[in-house]
């Protein structure tokens, strides 16, 4: 969300040559959205020249709406600050990890990070499907990186031999699953991802009382019931409700909590009857990360959004549409208790 909020920042793990450069390329070639970009060893920069003008050691928007930035060594928190400045306006920072990096590291450095104004969006595993198993898994065990995982992008499935392709990925699901019940598993060719999996993209002219990734999502479906547009990856499912009224705390805890089958991502703005006034709140989870940061107004109109890959629509729609009809009895004392924990874990 553009303005107010924190930036989330989305990191991009996977082993050399996995496809983490494709996949950040094909994210900010996405129209509209404004990211920065942290790539975190030098000499691995390979964005599109038309969207990043060069090496720069300082963060500066440049055209087509992205900021780059490359730390050296141990410089993460320094970029992150500088990327996190409210004036940057953001709507997320991406950091690509060098292929030697350990996913696991990464997630701590991001989550542990110093610096004001900024998220933790999730952590995009990339990997190879060719060389999967000749690299980071050759072991009886699956490899420890999976669990550190919000998203898993098996890419470069184009490669694998037509005959085998369907085995090998059930093999490679297979082990993240082991280590990894509940990862989100999509698989791409050049890191073709929808980007709504990752970050939204904010839109000034959207209306007030819409999120800029309800618009997002409209204009997927549009295109799906059109012709071509530039799809050339698996859509994300989506299902919404829009919220006329203050909703009660203990149900959309509850929905943070344990979240639609098959939604790797949930959002929105709401309101809630504060123990005084009313007061306002704009939710977030990716993955198991759940964050909940006031809002400085209560919106007039709130909406919650869920996200997936997976998604079943019409199950996600039910729990939406009973999130918006549990009356918001007042005081709900237990559910402010839970509601406030996060936004004091998380803000
Ligand atoms: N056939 C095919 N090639 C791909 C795909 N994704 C990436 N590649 C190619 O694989 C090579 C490595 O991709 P990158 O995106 O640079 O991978 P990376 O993970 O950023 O690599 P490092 O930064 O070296 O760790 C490039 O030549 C890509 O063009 C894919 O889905 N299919």
């Amino acid at each position: 969300m553009r303005g107010g909020g924190r930036v989330p920042v989305v990191a991009l793990t996977g082993f050399l040559g996995a496809g983490k450069t494709s996949l950040l390329n094909h994210l900010l070639r996405r129209p509209g959205a404004r990211l920065g970009v942290v790539v975190n060893d030098f000499g691995a920069l390979n964005v599109d020249a038309a969207l990043v003008t060069g090496q720069i050691d300082d963060a500066a928007a440049i055209s087509g709406g992205c900021v780059c930035c490359l730390p050296d060594a141990g410089g993460l928190d320094d970029a992150l600050r500088r990327l996190a400045q409210p004036r940057l306006r953001l709507d997320a920072i991406l950091v690509e990890a060098s292929g030697a990096a350990d996913p696991i590291a990464v997630a701590r450095l991001i989550g542990f990070s110093g610096a004001k104004g900024i998220r933790p969006g999730g952590l995009v595993e990339v990997i190879d499907a060719v060389e999967h198993f000749r690299t980071v898994d050759r072991w009886p065990e699956p490899p420890a990186r999976y669990g550190a995982a919000t998203l898993v992008v098996v890419n470069k499935a184009d490669r694998l031999p037509g005959d085998d392709r369907e085995a090998v990925l059930a093999r490679i699901r297979e082990r993240v699953r082991r280590r990894h019940p509940q990862v989100p598993i999509v698989t791409a060719r050049y890191g073709r991802i929808d980007p709504a999996l990752v970050f939204d993209t904010a839109a000034d002219e959207d209306p007030a009382d819409q999120l800029p990734i309800a618009r997002l999502i409209r204009e997927q479906d549009a295109g799906r019931a059109g012709h071509d547009q530039d799809h050339d990856h698996d859509h994300a499912r989506a299902a919404s409700v829009r919220l006329d009224r203050p909703v009660s705390p203990t149900a959309l805890i509850d929905l943070l909590e344990a979240p639609p089958t098959g939604a790797y991502r949930l959002k929105g703005r709401v309101r809630v009857h504060g123990s005084r006034a009313e007061q306002g709140f704009a939710v977030d989870v990716v993955g198991s990360l759940i964050h909940v940061a006031p809002l400085p107004e209560p919106p007039p109109v709130g909406e919650l959004v869920a996200i997936g890959m997976e998604l079943d629509p019409a199950g996600a729609q039910q729990r939406l549409d009973a999130v918006a009809a549990t009356p918001a009895e007042r005081p709900d004392t237990p559910g402010l208790r839970r509601l406030r924990r996060y936004r004091r874990l998380t803000s």
